[in-house]
């Protein structure tokens, strides 16, 4: 049998860093009050995949000679983790994977994904008798996240990164009016009936690459995307857009993207119908219940890149 490809590595290495430096020099748009955050707390569950022909006597012969330890990487990825000193999770990634080029000899380059691990700072008394964001407070979320892939290569002279994704991911987001289905085509197989406004429940994890990779790093953030702003702007467009279909509201979404974010060469949408059930409604037809849909649940993706990208 012949190898055509290796990988190892490890998965779910949480790291939860304090004190790193505070995310600023966000450019505002106007969907979003997000400028940056204080990052007193940096919580990123990091995957690593090392790629590299070295490691082959390990397959085939149980050689374990070249093969550094995955509970190895788990340290190094904590150790390196205090002496990161970027603000974002692709800072994070790229600092990890030239790190580990550096160290490992053997390692051809590396794959290295994380997924943010929300906390929110816990609303407490401030001086004037309002409310400020604790300094030392955070509660977990189980709300949507960043996240941010990246490979990274080892050239002649410097390391390269080769490819890059970001993404915000989880979201799951109820638009009670303002949205439609209608004018399919029906067939002998049709039974579902039109709707001319609906309750859109939609679960949405949108991806996004930079024309440039460098902008995805660069230590000034003023290209940078934010996870959480692209989120807020993603949000609007769902409030003001009245939507034919889900296909028609993540184009729209696409299109506000770019527009903000020249800066972004592809983005990628994957969102899935859960539209709920309407079970009772009042006399005037205003208020209603509803519950959860029965799987299967319609799956809606699109790819896109700007006009002149
Ligand atoms: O927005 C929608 N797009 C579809 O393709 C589809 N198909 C379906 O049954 N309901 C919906 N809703």
């Amino acid at each position: 049998m012949n190898i055509t490809h290796i990988e190892y590595g490890k998965c779910a290495v949480t790291m939860y860093r304090s004190y790193a430096a505070p995310l600023t020099g966000i450019t505002p748009i106007p969907e979003s009050g997000f400028t940056g955050r204080a990052n007193r707390l940096f919580a990123v569950d990091v995957e690593v995949h090392v790629l590299g022909d070295h490691f082959e006597a390990a397959y085939t012969k149980g050689d374990n000679q070249a093969v550094v330890a995955t509970d190895t990487m788990k340290n190094f990825i904590l150790k390196q983790g205090l002496a990161f000193e970027g603000a974002t999770i692709e800072g994070l990634l790229h600092f990890l994977a030239t790190r580990f080029l550096d160290t490992y000899a053997d390692m051809a380059g590396m794959k290295i994904l994380g997924r943010e691990q929300p906390f929110m700072a816990a609303q407490v008394p401030d001086s004037q008798g309002g409310l400020e964001a604790s300094d030392r407070l955070f509660s977990r979320s189980r709300d949507d996240f960043g996240y941010a892939e990246m490979t990274v290569m080892r050239g002649a002279q410097a390391h390269e990164i080769t490819a890059q994704r970001s993404g915000r991911l989880g979201m799951q987001l109820i638009k009670l009016t303002g949205s439609s289905f209608m004018n399919f085509p029906r067939d002998e197989h049709t039974t579902l009936p039109e709707r001319r406004d609906r309750p859109l429940f939609i679960y949405l994890d949108v991806y996004w690459r930079y024309r440039q990779a460098a902008n995805a790093v660069a230590s000034d953030h003023r290209d940078y995307v934010d996870a959480q702003q692209l989120r807020d702007l993603l949000q609007v467009v769902f409030h003001e857009f009245n939507s034919l279909s889900i296909q028609h509201l993540v184009h729209a979404m696409g299109e506000r993207i770019f527009a903000r974010y020249p800066q972004l060469g592809e983005l990628h949408f994957e969102a899935q119908n859960r539209l709920w059930d309407t079970a009772f409604e009042a006399d005037d037809g205003h208020a209603k219940t509803y519950c959860d849909p029965r799987p299967p649940y319609g799956h809606i993706m699109l790819t896109v890149t700007p006009d002149d990208g």
